[in-house]
């Protein structure tokens, strides 16, 4: 055996044959044999053709290699490129980016002043940081790989000057390459070996997310849009100041309840998944509006350092675009499905039609939303990590059962009107002014300096008890209630006698309530009327059609039996 082993031997073979005139003269054939010789065989043109001919022919093939690497790594490979324009966004990745390399990456390095927010837990936009700001240290080494979530990424950071310069022609060129000298900017180009730039795309949304946390503590309200004609997709409806549990007044016992079910759910993703179950936990939240369904969801956020993905449901929804939405539920999300009695694509449908149906369809031929459509798209909610999903309504009985049963929904709460000990709580926080957990009512609380009376008598325990009993229990809406303090807070710092004044505002704050619930009773049984109208129009729709098929069937056994006795 030689040592280059058999395919060794082959090429070895190959290359001395190459070496034979008798292989060539089989090739080119006699004459054209003997002229090439003459030529190759004198050494001046020889050198002449290897020095024109050579780039000549490589130039295809260098061409063709740089077309190929470059097809290829557009076909296997993402690139992302961000501007250090962006600003924030850029920032936040260059933080991230910093966070996920080595020690070895930091011997040379850049640093930037930033403003600390750490130990924070509620970043008040009002009084701004309240600690010293921080150096925050970046690489300065242009290149960088990591991986994030099994995935490589390489991350290169070159100056690049905005396209518009580059033709500029002015003063033979000099002035292009002046202006792209000085308007040149960093540009980072992320790149991941895969090819759904969604992917990256998704990562490098979640990185800027988690910067801008931790930075500022704030959440963010995603809200679900949906078009029949143009799709669904996540909006970023804006972030919100973290709100804080305490700021949410509940029936006593209740928020404890909650707080404990989630924080056993949190801790129990291990036993989940040994026992095969699926890691989600479903909750509804009962209740008339404004009574802090959504405020509930929002303060639960907050303390898991979630954020918010609202989803509406409504008439242009349909099956396949609610799995859509939910099957690409923004990055560390809460879902909240508001009002699902008020789903009016399958609240009136029988529930047998509802559950057949799939994909459904409306009368017109449209497709629509049916039970089986959103009790899929749940259950497929699972693939996110520790899936929350909260559910609102304001009447239960509109729900279907499959909806409802242990799995979809674990918990149920009644969030009803305020009872005395809301109406108590809430007193408290839009009066005590040292109450330091209030946030957005705490900006219009009325301030020390003029209150001179205020304060000594606002939180005495027997005015306060006056002022609970004046409010009927179980009959105003905390947001109702909330909305009394915010509109009276100005006339009630000035007056020489508050609590007087308060409790002397109540029977017209009672007044207008009672009008509100009398305008709403009456719009809901238009609504319901309606409602009625639709389902009656929709089942003489369906009994004319019945009874036309009917016809039409009879008609063709008629025919039929004619043609048979022809
Ligand atoms: N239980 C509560 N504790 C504290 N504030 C509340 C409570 N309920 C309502 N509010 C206040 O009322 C306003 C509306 O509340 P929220 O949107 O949470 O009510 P909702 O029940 O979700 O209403 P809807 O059903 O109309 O969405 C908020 O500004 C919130 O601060």
């Amino acid at each position: 055996m030689l040592p280059f082993g058999l395919w060794g031997d082959m090429v070895l073979d190959c290359l001395w044959r190459l070496t034979e005139e008798s292989f060539w003269l089989h090739i080119f054939g006699d004459r054209l044999f003997n002229l090439l010789k003459r030529y190759f065989g004198n050494d001046v043109v020889l050198c002449g053709m290897l020095f024109y001919i050579t780039p000549l022919l490589t130039a295809p093939f260098n061409t063709l290699v740089a077309t190929s690497t470059t097809k290829f790594y557009g076909y296997w490979y993402s690139t992302i490129k961000v501007n250090q324009k962006e600003g924030a966004a850029y920032t936040a990745l260059q933080s991230f980016i910093a966070s996920q390399l080595g020690e070895k990456d930091f011997r040379n390095v850049e640093a930037k002043m930033v403003e600390s927010t750490e130990n924070k837990e509620f970043y008040d936009d009002r009084t701004g940081p309240q600690q010293a700001p921080k150096l925050e240290l970046f690489p300065s080494e242009k290149n960088h790989e990591f991986y994030y979530k099994g995935h490589k990424i390489w991350v290169n950071i070159g100056k690049e000057a905005p396209s518009s310069f580059e033709n500029t022609e002015m003063y033979g060129g000099q002035l292009s390459e002046v202006l792209n000298m000085v308007n040149q900017v960093n540009v980072m180009s992320i790149t991941m070996r895969t090819r759904q730039t969604a992917l990256l795309h998704g990562f490098m949304e979640e990185w800027i997310e988690l910067q801008h946390r931790k930075k500022y503590g704030k959440m963010t309200i995603y809200k679900s849009s949906t078009s029949r004609y143009f799709g669904s997709s996540w909006i970023q409806v804006g972030t919100k100041a973290m709100r804080s549990f305490d700021s949410v007044f509940l029936k006593n016992g209740q928020k404890e309840t909650l707080l404990k079910d989630i924080q056993l759910f949190r801790q129990r993703e291990r036993w989940y998944a040994k026992l095969g179950l699926p890691y989600r936990r479903g909750y509804l939240l009962r209740g008339p509006p404004g009574t802090g369904k959504t405020s509930l969801v929002q303060s639960i956020a907050s303390k898991l350092n979630m954020n918010v993905a609202i989803l509406s449901i409504n008439s242009q929804m349909d099956d396949e675009l609610i799995q859509y939405l939910l099957r690409t539920m923004p990055y560390n999300s809460i879902l909240l499905i508001e009002d699902i009695d008020h789903c009016a694509g399958f609240k009136n449908k029988p529930s047998k039609d509802s559950m057949d149906a799939s994909p459904s369809s409306d009368s017109s031929g449209q497709p629509q939303l049916s039970m089986t459509g959103i009790l899929n798209a749940l259950d497929g909610v699972t693939a996110q990590e520790g899936s929350m999903i909260f559910m609102s309504c304001n009447n239960m009985d509109d729900i279907e059962p499959a909806l409802l049963r242990p799995g979809r929904i674990d918990i149920k709460m009644e969030l009803g009107y305020a009872d005395d000990d809301q109406i108590r709580a809430m007193y408290y926080r839009f009066m005590d002014q040292d109450d330091t957990d209030a946030d957005e009512p705490k900006a219009k609380a009325p301030s020390t300096s003029s209150s001179v009376s205020t304060e000594s008598t606002l939180t005495d325990l027997a005015d306060v008890e006056r002022f609970v009993r004046a409010i009927p229990s179980g009959y105003v809406t905390p947001a109702e209630l909330q909305n009394f303090f915010i509109c009276h807070l100005d006339a009630i710092e000035v007056s020489p006698n508050p609590i007087q004044h308060i409790i002397d505002l109540i029977p017209a704050f009672l007044d207008t309530v009672k009008a509100d619930r009398l305008h709403a009773e009456k719009h809901q049984g238009v609504d319901k009327q309606q409602q009625q109208g639709d389902k009656k129009e929709e089942g003489d729709k369906k009994e004319e059609g019945d009874k036309k098929e009917e016809g039409d069937k009879k008609e063709g056994d008629e025919e039929k039996t004619e043609a048979k006795a022809v």
